[in-house]
C-alpha cells in the first residue's frame, strides 16, 4: 500500500514537472516559506538553469515528504493549485518584442508572444446581397471614391485602336484588322458601299399598247381552257412543221405569223397587238426559228404559259417529215403532216 502511494506521488511529480504550467512561479511563491526565492531570469539560458534548480528543489522536497507525510503533501499541492488560465480568444495576433516580456517580469516566456490587435484599415468583405450597380440613365449625386484597398476595375477593351497605340505586333494587327475600304471624300462611314455600276441603263423599247391590249387582257383572252388561238380549223391535231412550211407564215400579205421557240411552233398572230415590244420587233422572228433572238431580249418571259393557246405543233426537219409521210401513206392514215393539211387549207 505504501509502495502504491509512493509510486503515485512520483508519477504526479514527474507529470507536474513535464507540464510546467504558467502559474508555476506563483505556486512556488506559495511555498516561499520552505523554498528560497530565485532571482528573475533575464535570458533564455538563465531561465533553463533556474528550471533545473527548481526541479532539483522540488525533487528534494518530495523526497522529504515521502519520508514524513506524503499523502498530506499531495493533497496540499492540489488544493493550492490555481485553475489554468483561459485560452486566448481566436483573433488577429501580433508578435510582441521579447524585451517587453522581460521588462514585464514574465521571465518564463522566452519566445515571441502573439496578442490580439485591431487593424487600422477595414478588411474588405464580400457578400451575395451586394447592392445593384448604379444605372446609367438615373442621375446620381457624386459619390466618394472607393477605399484605396479595393482593386480598381480593369480598363475597357477597345475594339479598334490606332495602329500607333496598339500593343499588338504589326503583323497581328494587319491580320486581325482589315484595312478600311477606300471611299470617296465626303462619304460617311455609315453609308453603304456603292452596289450599282455607273453603266447607264438601256432605254426602254416598250411601245404604247392600244386600249384592251394590256398584258392582263392577253392573260384573260388566252387563259381560258377552251381558248383556241392557233388559226387552224377546230379539232386539228398538233402538226409536224418542216422549215419549208414554216417560212410561208411570215405575218405579211395576209399570212399568219409563225415562229419556233425551243422546238415548238407558235402562231404569234393573235399576240401581235399585245406585244409590249411592238409589232415590228415581234415580226423579226416570223417564218423562222426565233429562239436565239427571244433569249437575247427577254429570256425571263414565260412564253410557254403565255402562248399555250397558240401552239401549232412541233418543228421537224424535211427528212423527218418525208419519212413520216411515207409511213402514213403506207398504212393509209393521216399522220398530221402539216404540209398536206396546210395545202388543203389554202
Ligand atoms: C422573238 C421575237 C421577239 C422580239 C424581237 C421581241 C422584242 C421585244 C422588245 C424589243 C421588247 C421591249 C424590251 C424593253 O422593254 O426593253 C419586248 C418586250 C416584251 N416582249 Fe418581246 N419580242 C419577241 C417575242 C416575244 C414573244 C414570243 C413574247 C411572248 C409571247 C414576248 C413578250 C414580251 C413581253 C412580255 C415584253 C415585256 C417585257 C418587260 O416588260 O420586261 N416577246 N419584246
Amino acid at each position: 500500500m505504501a509502495l502504491l502511494g509512493i509510486s503515485l506521488i512520483v508519477a504526479s511529480v514527474v507529470l507536474f514537472c513535464m507540464r510546467r504550467p504558467r502559474w508555476l512561479p506563483s505556486l512556488f511563491g506559495s511555498f516561499s516559506s520552505s523554498t528560497p526565492q530565485l532571482p528573475p531570469a533575464s535570458s533564455s539560458s538563465s531561465s533553463s538553469d533556474s528550471d533545473r534548480k527548481e526541479q532539483a528543489i522540488i525533487h528534494d522536497e518530495n523526497h522529504k515528504d515521502e519520508k514524513q507525510a506524503a499523502p498530506t503533501a499531495v493533497e496540499r499541492d492540489r488544493a493550492a493549485m490555481p485553475p489554468p488560465p483561459p485560452p486566448p480568444p481566436p483573433s488577429a495576433f501580433v508578435v510582441t518584442d521579447p524585451s517587453e516580456s522581460a521588462t514585464t517580469g514574465d521571465d518564463e516566456q522566452t519566445t515571441p508572444k502573439a496578442s490580439a490587435a485591431t487593424l487600422s484599415t477595414p478588411v474588405p468583405s464580400f457578400s451575395l446581397s451586394a447592392p445593384a450597380p448604379p444605372s446609367v440613365s438615373a442621375p446620381r449625386a457624386p459619390q466618394p471614391p472607393p477605399p484605396s484597398n479595393l482593386m480598381p476595375p480593369p480598363p475597357r477593351p477597345s475594339a479598334l485602336r490606332p495602329s500607333g497605340s496598339s500593343s499588338l505586333s504589326p503583323a497581328a494587327t494587319t491580320s486581325r484588322l482589315s484595312p478600311a475600304p477606300a471611299r470617296g471624300p465626303g462619304c460617311s462611314t455609315l453609308a453603304p458601299p456603292p452596289t450599282h455600276s455607273s453603266k447607264p441603263a438601256k432605254p426602254s423599247r416598250q411601245v404604247i399598247l392600244t386600249p384592251g391590249h394590256s398584258p392582263l387582257d392577253w392573260a384573260r383572252l388566252s387563259g381560258s381552257p377552251n381558248a383556241d388561238l392557233r388559226g387552224l380549223p377546230p379539232g386539228t391535231p398538233y402538226l409536224k412543221v418542216p422549215p419549208s412550211l414554216l417560212k410561208k407564215y411570215t405575218g405579211r400579205k395576209g399570212k399568219d405569223c409563225w415562229t419556233v421557240l425551243n422546238g415548238k411552233v407558235y402562231n404569234l398572230t393573235p399576240y401581235i397587238p399585245f406585244h409590249p415590244g411592238g409589232e415590228p420587233e415581234l415580226l423579226r422572228c416570223a417564218g423562222r426559228d426565233g429562239t436565239k433572238l427571244f433569249g437575247e431580249i427577254h429570256p425571263w418571259v414565260n412564253y410557254e404559259g403565255m402562248l399555250a393557246a397558240c401552239l401549232i405543233g412541233i418543228f421537224v426537219t424535211e427528212e423527218e417529215e418525208q419519212a413520216m409521210a411515207k409511213a402514213a401513206a403506207a398504212v393509209g392514215v393521216s399522220t398530221g403532216s402539216a404540209e398536206g393539211d396546210m395545202e388543203a387549207m389554202d
